[in-house]
């Protein structure tokens, strides 16, 4: 069982390595872990065959530096590094203890029993604060086999601390010997899955959002506006509920492409995008539609209303020059707004048409301004 323990420890930190060979959220640290784990348990394995400086000494103190780590890979998954010093301290302390109590298995026990619970309520406690993980699953999977092995070695050292536990040693064959050894190999395999769990679920919604949003300004995307514009029209076509758009775009900016340079236009865009997503409601939409130019989804808001966010938006941007090194740029936005009581599913392409029509007006008229456009036609055989 001792000899499993440890392959199955290479094994899994090898699959670790292989399949997130980025390593970069604790993967790697907890490859490590695995790695010493199965080298503490190759040499508990080896007992008797080799010097108890090794199989009993270095072995346990390996188990120390396994927590360690597993500490460390969980601190670096939610991007917090942790000091050398703190891995440094528990391995020291045990070495000192271990190397001092060699000779006593019961001692031993008792000191894996307070130390290792110690240091594995740290992994917990860092896994959990200050907030739990987005999608919890894995932490869920990794904090109960980490409970199980708390709950395990405190028990060992309950038992080598009432005298419940003869001295016979590790390799004494007994039915709870057995049932730590398989309980242990089953733990590290589910609290490794767990980790990679945890990466796996946030390496899917990192996709998720890459695919709704724009990388640039961060705001929704053009493909992420069109399904909410669909989801809301059928909504306020069931309700009979008003709904409004505002398409903008952002007045002269090629010249300050040509003047002030590209990383200052993409700049400029995420200016804007902050101060649009800074003014509106919670219910309401803003999204980069094209280049520079943006959809603002308004749902339940009749033409008043959305008339009244337009211009507040064109003021706020008007107000707000985008901070250069070189001097701030001024800034300023034409908007065009169209509202309806929307009756079919395909008013969205309608009053976008009609919004967009209306920006073209307010360009015209002289830019830096808001225009709106007549309720538009909706196709009649849509409802
Ligand atoms: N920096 C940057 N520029 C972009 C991006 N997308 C589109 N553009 C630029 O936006 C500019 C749009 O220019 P035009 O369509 O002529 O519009 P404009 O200069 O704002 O003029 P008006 O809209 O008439 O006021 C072009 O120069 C595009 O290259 C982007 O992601 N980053």
């Amino acid at each position: 069982m001792l000899v499993m323990t440890a392959a199955a420890s290479f094994a899994m930190a090898t699959a670790m390595a292989v399949v997130r060979p980025e390593a970069r959220e604790g993967v790697g640290l907890w490859a490590l872990a695995l790695v010493l784990h199965g080298s503490c348990y190759a040499l508990y394995a080896l007992r008797g065959q080799i010097p108890d400086a090794a199989s009993v000494v270095l072995a346990n103190t390996l188990l120390t530096g396994v927590f360690a780590l597993m500490l460390a890979a969980v601190e670096q998954f939610h991007g917090r590094p942790l000091p050398w010093w703190r891995m440094a301290l528990p391995v020291a302390l045990g070495l000192l203890l271990f190397g001092w109590f060699a000779g006593d298995y019961r001692a031993r026990q008792i000191i894996v029993g307070t130390l290792g619970p110690a240091q594995l309520a740290l992994v917990l406690w860092a896994l959990w604060r200050p907030l739990a993980p987005a999608q919890p699953r894995g932490a869920w999977l990794l904090s109960a086999s980490v409970l199980a092995e708390v709950l395990l070695m405190l028990g060992r050292g309950a038992l080598a601390l009432s005298r419940h536990m003869d001295n016979a040693g590790l390799l004494q064959i007994s039915p709870t010997q057995a049932a730590v050894f398989v309980l242990a190999f089953v733990t590290i395999i589910l609290a490794s899955l767990g980790l990679l769990l945890m990466t796996k679920d946030r390496a899917d919604a990192a996709n998720r959002h890459l695919a709704s949003h724009d990388a640039l300004t961060g705001l929704a995307n053009r493909r992420t506006l069109v399904q909410a514009l669909a989801r809301d029209m059928a909504h306020a076509v069931r309700i009979r509920g008003p709904y409004a758009l505002v398409l903008l775009d952002i007045d002269h900016f090629k010249t300050v492409n040509d003047t002030r340079g590209h990383r200052a236009g993409d700049q400029v865009l995420r200016h804007v995008a902050g101060v649009l997503a800074a003014r509106l409601r919670r219910q309401d939409l803003p999204g980069r539609y094209g280049g520079e130019e943006f959809l603002v989804l308004l749902p339940g808001t009749d033409l008043a209303g959305a008339l009244q966010v337009a211009e507040t938006l064109r003021q706020a941007v008007q107000d707000t020059p985008c901070p250069q090194p070189d001097g701030p740029i001024a800034v300023t936005i034409s908007l065009g707004v169209c509202a309806a009581r929307p009756h079919a599913p395909g008013c969205g392409e309608a009053l976008i048409d009609a919004a967009d029509r209306a920006l073209y007006a307010a360009k015209q008229a002289g830019r830096n301004r808001v225009q709106h456009g007549p309720a538009p036609e909706c196709p009649a055989d849509a409802g």
